[in-house]
């Protein structure tokens, strides 16, 4: 049976050689760790580079191929205490004789908001002071302000952009492992829209393959964005809202990193912070709801072609809600994660479990699967109960893991399971 898991997932490199035009990290980071413990060595690395060029790839290569056990925690989480605690531990215990060696992975330093997450680096400082294993960070902007207190601690390892040669190569390997029909113009110009993120030129790519089952230039003009990757996330919110013209509008949505699941948080958040009179809240909300119901046809039905009326109402939508056009400059901050508002303790234990069972099954480090993989399965176990079904006998998900991804549908979802394991067995008798 296949099934669609990411192709970032799939095809993340197994092997430090796998791992592509980073041979300078990779030798100051061998040799960091080689020389792990001795005096006068940093205990914690920084990997820096752009979005998407190899630093999460490269650390989960070297502990798979060196043996070592990797404990990862990302930026989202560092609002918990008790879960910098929880991995601080693990940090300071030794690794005995029997048991592997460990590497502690803090992903996205960068993206710890100091406001928020008050004490997010002195608890990582201190982490670092307690740990008796290598502490590896990644970030995109070492410069961030935030990190100047952590900088001092750490030895620096920058990660080259990409080029595009090393992403036409790499999306060539997969049109090949994949079988999907392709030419060299149309993966060079998802290369180029790319930007050296390999991890964005591999999900347009997919997205491409799984909506049209070929590549062609054609399809890839009319489909991929160009990114713009200068701004962050409330710099483009403030593009965004302040625009005075639609393709500024248009353009801010494209100017960050956020993926389309976020950028509804980010509107939904600020909306209100943004407008006072009402009736544009309500019509910016009105707005915002059916590039939702765009959204959902696109996710649901694979209506790629109605991507970019889901951006007309989510950037120029939003934006000329306005009555009068006045440039207001307004706090944005990260939205409180749905998640985080909702969710009880049970089900984070759950999510953790999910999480853990995906993380083995598929060779890929937690993080990764929180990230990726859990938010593409949210939607699948969502619009698709069908596909939901097989995923999860394929991934031998337990009714607990099918009831926190599909909720009310969970028994849908089991039903086709059901109706599928029948099939099977009448198939095995006749
Ligand atoms: N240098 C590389 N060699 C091989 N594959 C790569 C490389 N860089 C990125 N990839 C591919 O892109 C995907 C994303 O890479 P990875 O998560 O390592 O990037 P990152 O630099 O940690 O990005 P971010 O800063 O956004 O977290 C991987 O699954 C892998 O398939």
């Amino acid at each position: 049976m296949s099934i669609a898991l990411p192709w970032i997932i799939k095809y993340r490199p197994k092997t430090i050689d796998d791992v592509v035009n980073q041979e300078e990290a990779k030798q100051a980071f061998l040799n960091w760790l080689d020389n792990w413990g001795k005096p006068g060595q940093k205990k914690a690395a920084l990997l820096h580079g752009p979005a998407g060029c190899g630093k999460t790839s490269l650390v989960e290569a070297v502990a798979r191929s060196r043996g070592y056990q990797l404990f990862e925690m990302n930026a989202s989480d560092f609002r918990r205490k008790s879960d910098i605690e929880g991995i601080a531990r693990i940090a300071a215990q030794t690794s005995g004789l029997a048991s592997k060696r460990k590497i502690i992975l803090l992903d996205e330093v960068d993206g710890i908001n100091t406001k928020a997450d008050e004490g997010g680096i002195e608890a990582i400082i201190e982490l670092i002071n307690v740990s008796r294993n290598p502490v590896v960070m990644t970030a995109n902007n070492p410069y961030s302000k935030n990190l100047l207190p952590l900088r001092q601690n750490v030895l620096e390892i920058p990660m080259k952009r990409l080029t595009e040669t090393n992403v036409v190569a790499a999306l060539k390997k997969i049109c090949s492992a994949e079988k999907i029909e392709c030419n060299d113009e149309a993966l060079r110009e998802i290369a180029k829209r790319s930007e050296g993120d390999l991890r964005s030129a591999i999900n347009d790519l997919q997205a491409i393959a799984e909506t049209y089952g070929r590549i062609t230039l054609e399809l890839v003009k009319s489909f991929v964005v160009y990114r713009d990757r200068q701004y962050a996330p409330y710099e483009a919110l403030q593009k965004l809202f302040n625009a005075k013209y639609l393709f500024q509008a248009r353009d801010a949505l494209t100017s960050t990193d956020l993926d389309y699941d976020e950028l509804f948080l980010w509107l939904n958040e600020h909306i209100p912070t943004y407008y006072e009179d009402p009736e544009e809240v309500v019509r910016a909300y009105e707005a915002l709801s059916r590039a939702d119901v765009y959204y959902g046809r696109i996710i649901r039905r694979g209506q790629w072609d109605l991507l970019s009326y889901m951006y007309d109402m989510m950037g120029p939508g939003v934006a000329f809600a306005r009555k009068v056009y006045k440039y207001r400059f307004k706090p944005f901050r990260a939205p409180v994660r749905k998640r985080q508002l909702s969710e009880t303790r049970r089900s984070r234990e759950v999510r953790e479990a999910l999480a853990e069972h995906l993380a083995s099954r598929l060779l890929a480090s937690k993080a990764t699967v929180k990230a990726e993989v859990i938010p593409y399965l949210q939607v699948i176990f969502k619009y698709n109960l069908r596909y939901a079904a097989r995923i999860a006998r394929g991934y031998s998900l337990s009714e607990e893991h099918i009831n926190w991804l599909a909720g009310s549908k969970a028994s849908e979802v089991i039903g086709y399971m059901k109706r599928g394991e029948k099939a099977r067995e009448r198939r095995r008798e006749g």
